[in-house]
């Protein structure tokens, strides 16, 4: 290892999400614009002759060192070893990718020439995306990966309710998988008509998840007071609001974390290199 071993598992956000059909096997076809947000967990590899791991940071009591860990998982997959201490930031099962950010990281970490992106959605369907964990029009599963116009300035608020959603019960709550696909523009003048955009789109899992766990409407409807555009992201819980600068997001997420503090809640910018 010969490169920088702490590695930030950026959130990743859809901003959109439309479900556009499904594939024989079931799976669900996915048409979606996903962004990263410059707040994660963090990966930090130290070399040793075997993997290790240990886990802190807030939401680390959701997990345990398991060899279903994604990191290990990951680990395995790319046959390489070092003592590794994941600090979890994101809430877990919370459709902001914490897992499949963290087996990527894991994998920018470990390995001096990243696989192909492909390769690694064995360990999830996020994986590949998460790998370069650059914004990207996302379609399949998960495995087709597009670039996308340049995005504006762009601040972020994330909100946690507070409850973990199965990914499985929100597909199966879904009431039609043919929607209409995304329709991208050939460029985003700027944050007004990118939001305006972005309003025009959605996210076909949003519904089912509010019927699976209400209180993301509870989550949408504080982050609507100020938010340019608020929506979930994948299959939930979390949501996101959309602000044009960081006073604007610093403010709303004062303001979500007064009136919520059971909620977890971040502000960053979006990651636009
Ligand atoms: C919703 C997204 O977060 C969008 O970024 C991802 O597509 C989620 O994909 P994932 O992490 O692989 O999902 P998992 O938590 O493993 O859940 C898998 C289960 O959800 C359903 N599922 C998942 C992804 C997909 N494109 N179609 C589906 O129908 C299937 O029942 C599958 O067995
Ligand atoms: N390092 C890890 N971090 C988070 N979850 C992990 C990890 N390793 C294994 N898991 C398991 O992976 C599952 C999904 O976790 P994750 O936080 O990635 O979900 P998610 O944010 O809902 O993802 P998505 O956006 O793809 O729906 C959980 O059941 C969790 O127990």
């Amino acid at each position: 290892m010969t490169h920088s071993n702490r590695h930030l598992a950026r959130a990743k956000i859809n901003l959109t999400l439309h479900v556009t059909g499904r594939r024989p096997d079931g799976l669900h076809l996915l048409d979606s614009l996903v962004v990263f947000a410059e707040v994660g967990d963090v990966i930090e590899v130290t070399p040793a002759a075997e993997v290790s791991l240990t886990i802190d940071g807030p939401f680390a009591q959701g997990l345990s060192v398991a060899p279903d860990n994604l990191v290990l998982r990951a680990a395995a997959h790319v046959g390489a070893v070092g003592a590794i201490r994941l600090t979890k930031v994101l809430p877990v099962s919370s459709g902001i990718g914490g897992g499949s950010a963290d087996a990527a990281a894991t994998v920018r970490a470990m390995v001096d020439t990243l696989p192909d992106a492909r390769s690694l959605q064995v360990l999830g369907a996020d994986v590949p995306v998460c790998l370069a964990s650059r914004t990207a029009r996302m379609r399949g599963i998960g495995e087709v990966l597009e670039a996308v116009p340049d995005l504006p300035p762009c601040w972020v608020v994330l909100v946690n309710p507070g409850v973990g959603v199965s990914t499985p019960a929100v597909f199966r709550a879904l009431e039609t998988a043919d929607n209409p696909p995304m329709e991208l523009p050939d460029s985003f003048a700027d944050f007004d008509g990118f939001t305006t955009w972005l309003g025009q789109q959605r996210n076909d899992l949003q519904e089912p998840a509010c019927q699976v766990a209400p209180v993301i409407r509870d989550a949408l409807t504080e982050l609507g007071r100020d938010a340019a555009l608020a929506r979930m992201s994948g299959s939930g819980a979390t949501c996101f609001g959309l602000y044009p600068n960081e006073a604007a997001a610093r403010r709303a997420a004062d303001r979500l974390r007064a009136g919520h503090p059971d909620w977890w809640v971040a502000a960053a910018p979006l990651r636009r290199d």
